[in-house]
This record gives C-alpha cells, structure tokens and sequence, in this order.
C-alpha cells in the first residue's frame, strides 16, 4: 500500500496539469471546470452523486457536447459521444482524455468512499485534471500533485451573491415563508416538519388535529388531506437522503417552479442532502435542528456541514440575489453565526482501499481457509501506509463478509474458478444481458423463474464451488448497508442463487409498487424496495455468466416506485399533479430514443470502467444513501 501514485503507469507515463477550483459553495468553481471539460475533445466528469453526474451529462448534452452517463446502476451511451458523467467510483483511469473534472474533492478523505477520489486524482490519465472543493483540501493537493509528479495550478474563488445571516431565529412555524428550506435530520424528523409546517400554515385547523397519517390512513387519508391543503397557505415538498434521486430531482423542480399556474411547492423540507446535487431556488435556509444523530450519538453540525447547507441559499442566477440564513430557535443562531465565520477543519488524509490483486497476494500469504471477513481485518490490521494515505474503513466490507461466509468457497477452490470463468467468457458474449441501456434483446428465452432455472453450464461451473475470493471483494462491495435489513436480506437472497446456480431475476424480489404509498410504514417500505433494486442493477452489472436476467424490467420497477414514492409526497406536500411515467422513462433514458445504440464506448454492450486498475469492481458504497451517510451529510 506504499507509493499508490506508482499504481498507474498510465498517468505516471504523462505530464498531467492539475488544476484547483477551491472556494466556498455558490461561488462558481464547478462552472470554470465545467467550461474546460466542455471545450475539450474528450473528457470525464467525476462527482459523488448519480444526480450531479445526471445533471452534468443533461447540460453538456444540452449544449451540444455529446455526453454518456455512467453510474453504478446505469450506462446511458449517447452516439459519437466523447465525453462521459459518471459516479467517481465508475471513473475508467484507463482511457485517456484532455480533460477530466473531480467535484467535490475534499471528500478525498472520507473514511469509507475517499479511496475513489485518491484513485482518480492519482490514475485519470488526462492531460489536464481540474479539482474542484473546499480550499481546506489545498495542502493535501500540493502534497498529492508532488508524488505525482504534476503540475499544480490553484484559482481561489469567492461566493458569487451574499449570505445574510438573519438577526432573529423564527421562533415557531407560523414564520415559515416561501422559499424557505428548513432543514432537520432523520426521515421521520422531516416527515413531522411537514406535517406542523402544513397544520400551522392551515386556515382550517380544527379537522387537523383527529387525522392520522399513520397507520390504516389508506386512500381516506390521502382525500382528506387534499381536502385540507386547498385551505393551506403552504405547499411543502420534501428532499431528503433515503428518497430516489429521481424523486428528489422532481420534488425539487416543483419547489424551483414556484407559485404559478401547475403543480409546485412553496416551502422544501430538506436533509443535508440538499447539500450536494440539486440546484435549488431557495431564498433563505432555515435549521430547524443544528444537530445531527451520526449513527452513534447527536453531536452538532461541524462548520464544513453548515457551510455547505446553508450555501445552498441564494444560489447565483437562482430568482433570489441574496440568501439567507437563520433557526428556528433562538438558541441556535450563536452555533450558526459560529459555524460560518470558522474556517472548515484542513484536509489532511487520502482515503485507500486495496485494490484486488494486493488482497489476493495478501491471502497467499496466509493460512488456507481463512473466511473473507477475517483476511480483511487481518489486511487492515497489517497494512502499511505513508501519511498523507490511510486505509478505507473496511467494517462495512467485513460485515457483509460475515453475512455472506456460509456460501464461501471451501478453501481448496478458492482460486480455482477463474478457468471456469474463462470458459464461460463466449457464454457470455450470447447469453450475458451487458450493462449497458443500448444493449440489445434482454431476457430472450429466460423464464423469470427464481427456482429451477439453471443458468448456463459456464454459469454452473463457475458458481458450483460457492463464492470464491473474487467473488467475494465483488459482493462484499457491494452497495449494501450492514445497516440496512431489507437490502442485506435481499443481497443474502441474491447471492445464496447464485451459488445454487440459479438466475436472480425480478420475481426474486418484493411484488412491484402498484399504488402511492398511503401511510408512513408503505413510504418506508416503498424506498427499501428502490435500494433493492439498486442492489439488484448494481450486481447485474458486475457479476457475469447470465446470472442476473431481467434487468430492464427492474430498471421499469424502479422508475416505477421513484414515480410512486414522488406522487405520494406532492399529495402529502399540497402538490397537486403526478408525474408520468414517462417523464420517468425519459430521466432514467428508458426511452429508446432516449438511449441512442452505436457508441464505440463499451464494444461488447458491457461498460468497463467500474474496475480499478487491477481489474475488479471496486465500489465500496454506491448508493446515494450510502454515499450521504458515508460524507457525513446526513
Ligand atoms: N461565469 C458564470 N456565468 C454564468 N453562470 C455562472 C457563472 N459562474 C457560476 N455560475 C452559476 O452559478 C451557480 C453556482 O456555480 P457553481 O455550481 O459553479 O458553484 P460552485 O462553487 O461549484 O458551488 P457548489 O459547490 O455549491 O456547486 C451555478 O448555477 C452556475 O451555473
């Protein structure tokens, strides 16, 4: 794990120019990178969030540069397109490109997603690599650029429109206006602010107080609550972590509609994932909370959160030239005016993971049989690295593996299956469904059975041993909480055909979403379901031999249940209107026109990139919800 930099010839071979966009949020940073990406022949956009790399490759696309998306659930290839928006865990450091953006780079030193920032910054082999962040990350750049070898170039930046602290917290929701965002943690914190948000704004109070939202509300809740929000001097939206990224992008454009003719909403009820990928038109932040549970215990918001929360107000060319900020309570405004006049903490580590062949060379080295979970620890106790670089938190990795270590190998085959999967390599060229949304006919001839449907004899054999060492690193990165029951379970269910060599098709999973979820516990449930497919698109696109059929079918279920989980909040929110299912087909490029065939980009229908340099799938944590607990916005 010593000297990474070294880990990529490729870029090693060049005589890269870096180039540091740093500067607060709102002050135009992403917007200069931008310019150069798109003025380039060829480039890559890397960012944190499916929404940011959906909304980079929507506006290149929208200016004319032909821009493919790749993320960890979806390729969508456009024709003679030369430049691509992907999730930076899916950044390919081995095509090269004139210009490659990395947003967001002091999530460099993230604990668990760091590692996929150091191996962009040190491996995209593109002659010039513009970084964009917080300037507190400016050391570690220099640092970094030196063991490279690369020049480094910093441009400083100040916020494009003021942020006005307001001198009076709000004292209660009566003061809510429009345009706020208020913000607080935890989906049933935020699902009660919407609630006293619209009881308060009510004209007609007194039927509220006997309606349950909760429980066997049913379709009856629903008519009475639009009944009541007719009354209501507000319309409240809601944008918060465990939601789709489809459905928080259009609750956002209901909120940045503003009042008008159609649906819309005045006031947004928002986590910190307001913090990153949504261009808001939001007038004023409003914490209702300046504290946070972290999994652990509620501490306070840390400057670099508030910062880059209340930065969301005013944002420039929004209809607003200034932004606000204050609290609900008065308590709270000294920790705000704090927060904002402190200087973010410095940014002084780059995240590692071991790349698979270091693994494996590591495993050789120790006594056979051991299970995965405990060569990981075993790895982690004995690695050694030089500062500036520290090792990923591997617990999630280690987790799954226990989950998962009843369906390992036994220890003779632990390496053996790599003939097998050889041999199953032209098995797949016919039979494997690819990754990518312009691949050809799916599923012709699959059953959709979860039981009883053998997959091929390639399939068969590389399967039949149980989950090899391979196999492992794949599934146990997985973008699978230890945390997260429904996904675990589906992730065991998964993985437990595969051995049986069987096929993993949508049958395998929960009955789709018919209807709005019309009570709390349905909405909980509804958004399970979307991070089980997730799960479900993630592992299609890595684990091979025509094991996970149906993929475009799961790709409608879920397009499906955003649609669903979005139209039940405008109800709930005082928005009326639904979203079609087509506008969800177009967002997620389902619409054949939408999906354009013929890119030379992923010959075989199979994007690439998502390996690292060894080769291997090496996502450790996809999700967007993954992601935003994983940054500490949530
Ligand atoms: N020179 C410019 N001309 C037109 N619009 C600009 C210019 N610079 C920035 N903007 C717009 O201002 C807004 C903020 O810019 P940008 O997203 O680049 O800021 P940022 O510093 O990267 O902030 P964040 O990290 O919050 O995204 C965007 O909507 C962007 O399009």
């Amino acid at each position: 794990m010593r000297s990474p930099a070294g880990w990529y010839p490729l870029a090693r071979a060049m005589q890269r120019q870096l180039v540091a966009h740093l500067g607060p949020t709102n002050s135009g940073k992403t917007h200069a990178a931008l310019t150069a990406l798109m003025a380039a022949s060829s480039g890559v956009y890397c960012g944190p969030l499916r929404l940011l790399a959906c909304e980079i490759a929507d506006r290149l696309n929208a200016a004319g540069v032909p821009c493919n998306l790749v993320t960890g659930q979806e390729v969508r290839l456009v024709r003679g397109a030369r430049h691509t928006a992907c999730t930076v865990e899916m950044a390919d450091v081995e095509q090269r490109v004139e210009v490659a953006v990395l947003d967001e780079v002091q999530m460099i030193a993230d604990k668990s997603r760091g590692w996929s920032w150091t191996r962009v910054l040190l491996g995209m082999p593109a002659q010039q690599l513009h970084l964009c962040g917080d300037p507190a990350a400016a050391g570690l750049l220099q640092q970094l650029a030196g063991h490279c070898a690369d020049g480094l170039t910093v441009q400083r930046y100040k916020r494009l429109s003021p942020l006005v602290v307001e001198p009076r917290a709000l004292e209660g929701l009566a003061g809510v206006q429009q345009g706020d965002a208020v913000v607080a943690f935890g989906r049933k914190a935020l699902h009660k602010l919407r609630r006293n948000i619209l009881k308060s704004s009510s004209s007609s109070s007194s039927s509220s107080s006997s309606r349950r939202e909760d429980g066997g509300g049913g379709r009856d809740w629903r008519q009475q609550q639009q009944q009541q929000q007719q009354q209501q001097q507000h319309s409240v939206g809601m944008v918060y972590g465990a939601l789709p990224p489809e459905a928080r992008r259009m609750q956002a454009a209901l909120f940045n509609a503003g009042p008008g003719a159609g649906p819309s909403y005045s006031v947004l009820v928002a986590s910190d994932a307001i913090g990153m990928g949504l261009n808001l038109n939001i007038r004023r932040v409003v914490f209702a909370t300046m504290h946070k549970f972290d999994g652990q215990q509620l501490r306070p918001l840390t400057p670099t959160e508030v910062k880059q929360i209340a930065g969301r107000a005013g944002r420039y060319g929004s209809d607003h030239a200034a932004g606000y900020v204050t609290c609900l309570s008065e308590s709270d405004l000294p920790l705000l005016r704090q927060s904002l006049a402190t200087a973010s903490e410095e940014v002084t580590g780059a995240c590692l993971l071991p790349r698979y062949e270091q693994l494996e060379a590591f495993a050789r080295s120790m006594p056979a049989g051991l299970p995965f979970h405990k060569l990981l620890s075993a790895f982690a106790d004995s690695a050694q690295l030089s500062p500036p670089y520290f090792l990923a938190d591997m617990a999630n990795m280690v987790a799954l593996a226990r989950v998962l270590q009843h369906l390992e190998a036994a220890p003779v085959a632990l390496h053996a299956r790599a003939a097998a999967a050889a041999a199953a390599a032209c098995d797949e060229e016919s039979g494997d469904e690819g990754f990518c949304s312009a691949s050809s006919d799916e599923d012709a001839g699959s059953s959709y059975g979860c039981t009883g449907d053998a997959g091929s004899g390639a399939a068969a054999a590389a399967a039949a041993a149980g989950l090899d060492l391979e196999d492992m690193f794949t599934w146990c990165t997985a973008p699978a909480s230890a945390d997260d029951p429904a996904v675990l379970q589906a992730l065991l269910a998964f993985a437990s055909l595969f051995v049986e060599q069987q096929r993993v098709t949508p049958d395998c999973m929960a009955l789709p979403l018919q209807t709005p979820p019309a009570s709390q516990a349905e909405m909980k449930a509804a958004e399970e379901l979307f991070r089980v497919y997730d799960l479900y698109l993630w592992l299609a696109g890595r684990v091979g031999h025509g094991v996970f059929r149906g993929r475009k079918q799961v790709q409608r279920q879920r397009a499906q249940v955003a649609a669903l989980i979005d139209q039940a909040l405008r109800e709930m929110g005082g928005a009326a209107g639904s979203s079609t299912q087509q506008q969800y087909d177009e967002m997620l490029g389902l619409d054949p026109a939408a999906a354009a065939a013929g890119s030379s980009w992923g010959k075989r229908g199979r994007y690439s990139g998502q390996s690292n340099a060894s080769g291997r799938s090496s996502s450790l944590s996809s999700s967007e919800d993954e992601a935003e607990v994983a940054c500490g916005l949530r």
